[in-house]
């Protein structure tokens, strides 16, 4: 089998998207996610203008000898804008494979390890009472494990709090946006929403909840102690984790979980974090972490130290990766949950899929490959339009710091 073109679609259908679609001598075509949120375009010229060219007259079946053939041939290795790219061209081949297999992905990867993905929906509102309602009603449609996030008294605009409920796109306007930050409200807030949602929500619903990288490690280790008798699934993001052992100091201080990874793009990123077992979940995706090949190579390491996986699923990340990451998912023997935020109907139409929701599960479907497609004339229909994710600004002084 040889690779005979490739293209790089970009569309909009509520928000931005890049999929890299490859076809095939054979007839068969595969479909891969590349969205990089802010900086889709960054992606797609990587694709179009120095990953095409290598890819035509290859065979799509070799696909670990291409994944290091674009990961090692460049010369310049990691990072985003890279990982999401060969992310692309390795869930595109994945899905060719599949198919010329006939076999849904998980089958080809070892089988099914579990009869459904356990996923988290997003209930979040503007004060804790709200938010308290959206966590019952997301257990009212059969979640069982729920995130919650809600509004800050004394702060205008916070990570997580949506203007609508059931969808939440962050990347809100042409230019960054502001938000204002307060730790020390934040802090004084989180524990008396958790208070509030567990009293409500009962002992069996599985609590989750993202800091966003907004503390410093100190602070993480007080709000994951303040937590405690909350019995979270996980605290998300406390710290920026750029500097790996800033996770030790939080770990020595606090037995509630630890979440972190959803901007990590390889194993080199979280292999401190997980080998010095400082993080009990790891949220690298298929998307943002060099696909399939390569999420499959930190699962492996992270199973070594009980460390169990947990997906970032957010609505930026295109119904091609959700379909990738259920097929992972269902296979994955340390599969820890996997994050679940609805798309738009406008999404869904452009990308028909096989995958389904059913009392808080999702399954991939039976559909050879991953079980996405696009519809091509239907992306056409949505052009890009530059969309960025907000900057946060300390509410005291303007002083810059992380959204
Ligand atoms: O879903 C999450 O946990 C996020 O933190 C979502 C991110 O803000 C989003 O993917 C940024 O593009
Ligand atoms: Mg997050």
């Amino acid at each position: 089998m040889k690779i005979t073109a490739a293209k790089v679609i970009v569309c909009a259908p509520s928000r931005n998207f890049v999929t890299l679609k490859i076809e095939t001598d054979e007839g068969l075509t595969g479909i891969g996610d590349a969205t990089l949120n802010g900086r889709e375009l960054a992606v797609a010229s990587y694709l179009t203008d120095h990953v095409i060219p290598c890819l035509i007259g290859r065979d799509p079946q070799q696909i670990e000898d291409i994944w290091q053939y674009l990961y090692k041939g460049a010369y310049w290795r990691r990072g985003p804008v890279t990982m999401s790219a060969i992310a692309g061209v390795d869930t595109a081949l994945w899905d060719i494979k599949a198919k010329a297999a006939n076999m849904p992905l998980y089958q080809l990867l070892g089988g099914k390890s579990r009869t459904g993905v356990m996923v988290y929906g997003h209930a979040n509102g503007k004060d804790i009472s709200q938010t308290v309602d959206e966590v019952l009603r997301y257990k009212e449609m059969g979640y069982k494990a729920i995130r919650a996030q809600s509004g800050v008294p004394g702060l205008e605009k916070v990570y997580g709090v949506g203007r609508g409920t059931m969808f939440y796109e962050p990347a809100d306007a042409d230019l960054p946006s502001e938000h204002d930050w307060s730790t020390e409200k934040y802090l004084r807030h989180t524990p008396e929403l958790f208070d509030k949602v567990r009293a409500a929500v009962g002992p069996d619903i599985h609590l989750l909840h993202d800091a966003h990288h907004r503390l410093t490690p100190i602070e993480a280790a007080r709000l994951g102690k303040d937590l405690e008798p909350f019995r979270l699934f996980w605290l998300e993001d406390t710290t920026p984790a750029e500097n790996q052992e800033s996770f030790r100091l939080i770990r020595q201080h606090t037995t509630t979980p630890l979440a972190v990874g959803e901007i990590f793009n390889t194993i080199w990123d979280c292999k401190d974090l997980i080998q010095n077992q400082l993080i009990d979940y790891i949220r690298t995706t298929v998307v943002h972490a060099g696909g399939i090949t390569h999420l499959r190579r930190i699962a492996d390491l992270a199973a070594l130290y009980q460390v169990r996986t947990g997906s970032h699923g957010a609505t930026d990340l295109s119904p091609v990766c959700m379909g990738a990451a259920l097929n992972f998912d269902l296979w994955v023997p340390n599969f820890g949950i996997q994050e679940y935020m609805r798309h738009t109907d406008e999404t869904d139409a452009v990308f028909p899929h096989a995958y389904s929701f059913k009392d808080g599960f999702m399954h991939p479907g039976e559909a050879p490959g991953h079980g996405v497609t696009i519809d091509e004339a239907l992306a056409a229909k949505y052009p890009y339009k530059r969309a960025y994710l907000p900057v946060n600004r300390l509410q005291h002084d303007g002083t810059l710091t992380n959204w």
